[in-house]
């Protein structure tokens, strides 16, 4: 049954994302947008420039709480994002990070042994983080003030994901070089997996108890499995972090997103328990996904980026095509992947106002 996103609730309890995210079909849905702090907005420019480089935004909670209200100041969505990024846990962790303008992510030297496991400081990583949990600190308070319906998310990597960068050292089209490990030696990757998801689960507790109000795990990689290397790296990890949360924090939801998962998209639901939301990658057809993922799990998802960028009548078809797919169950506007810089702001204006209507 669709409950009215309007309806006045007490305390957080009305807070439209939240109660999606508890398996209520609010509708017109709540929306947000992965990557909405970002290139494509001049005031995020402005404050990166001030910044300097991009760690140094990620661990200044000024700024870094600034970025993350700039968009929805602007678009009134029904989220912010901490602005921050999940290669900030391997810095925490003792791994040299840079991002090299027109690069992406360095990590420097790479772990792809046992030597390189044995540097990291796993244990002092949450410690490290303080900076970022300053930032959902300084959010949370200025959302209450001036954006009270909307909810603050904090995030981490996949234990997958993150540790595809660590041993890769950089961004890669296949993570090659860390899929080989994982088959030629599992005890060593596990190893790494582990200390991973540890760390994973510590921060996002920490994150939860500084004021974010739900939690997502940005499993980008996920996809480049295939089913039973994606059910030890993907599925048992994550339900491990999933556990630990929910046993400190059963009141924060948790959303997973395993991207370009396909079919395993259903058994990642299933498996991992508790989840609040599962996202949808572009490629997922959210009429498939419906019947899938259990009716009491919300789906997230899952606009084409470049759908955004071009606007017009092309967004028109393909927003109002999720929507159509996604009406009557527990469900989250968003993109199926992260806004790209080239994005047109009018254009995400143009999204809310028809999301909106629903
Ligand atoms: C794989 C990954 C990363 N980071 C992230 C992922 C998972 C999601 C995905 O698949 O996109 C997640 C992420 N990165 C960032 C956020 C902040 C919150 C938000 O969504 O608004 C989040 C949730 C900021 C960022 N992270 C980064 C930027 C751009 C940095 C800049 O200002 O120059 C932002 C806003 C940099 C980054 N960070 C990463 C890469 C590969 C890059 C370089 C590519 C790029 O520039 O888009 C690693």
């Amino acid at each position: 049954m669709e409950t009215d996103r309007e309806a006045p609730r007490a305390g957080g309890a009305d807070k439209p994302l939240l109660r999606a995210l508890a398996g209520e079909a609010v509708w017109p849905p709540p929306f947000w947008l992965m990557r909405q702090a970002g290139r494509y907005l001049p005031e995020y420019r402005a404050v990166r420039a001030q910044a300097g480089d991009f760690v140094a935004l990620c661990t200044t909670p000024a700024l870094a709480a600034e970025v993350t209200l700039q968009p929805v100041r602007r678009f009134g969505m029904d989220a912010a994002i901490l602005f921050s990024d999940i290669l900030i846990l391997p810095w925490a962790m003792g791994q040299p990070l840079r991002f090299a303008e027109g690069e992406g992510p360095i990590l420097e030297p790479a772990v792809r042994d046992a030597a390189g496991l044995a540097a990291l400081d796993a244990r002092g990583a949450v410690a490290r983080t303080a900076p970022v949990l300053e930032t959902v600190r300084r959010a949370r308070a200025m959302l209450a003030q001036e954006a009270p319906r909307a909810a603050l998310i904090g995030f981490a990597g996949g234990p997958f994901t993150v540790a595809c960068y660590m041993v890769e050292g950089r961004g890669s089209r296949d993570f090659a070089l860390a899929r080989e490990l994982a088959y030629r030696d599992p005890a060593w990757f596990g190893r790494l997996i582990r200390l991973l998801a540890e760390a994973t689960a510590d921060y996002l507790i920490a994150q939860a108890e500084a004021g974010a109000e739900a939690l997502m795990l940005f499993d980008s990689w996920a996809g480049l499995l295939p089913p039973a290397q994606f059910r030890r790296w993907v599925i048992e990890p994550t339900a491990a972090v999933a556990r630990a949360v929910r046993r400190r924090h059963p009141e924060v939801p948790l959303i997973g997103f395993p991207r370009l998962a396909g079919p395993m998209l259903a058994e990642y639901a299933q498996r991992v328990a508790g989840l609040g939301a599962v996202g949808m990658d572009t490629a997922m057809e959210p009429r498939w996904a419906a019947q899938a993922v259990p009716p009491g799990i919300a789906l997230q998802g899952n606009l084409d980026p470049l759908a955004l960028v071009a606007g017009g009548a092309a967004l028109e078809v393909e927003a109002r095509a999720i929507l159509a797919a996604m009406r009557g169950r527990p469900f989250v506007f968003n993109l199926g992947h992260g806004i790209v810089p080239q994005t047109p702001p009018e254009h995400v204006a143009a999204l809310a106002r028809l999301v909106r209507a629903g």
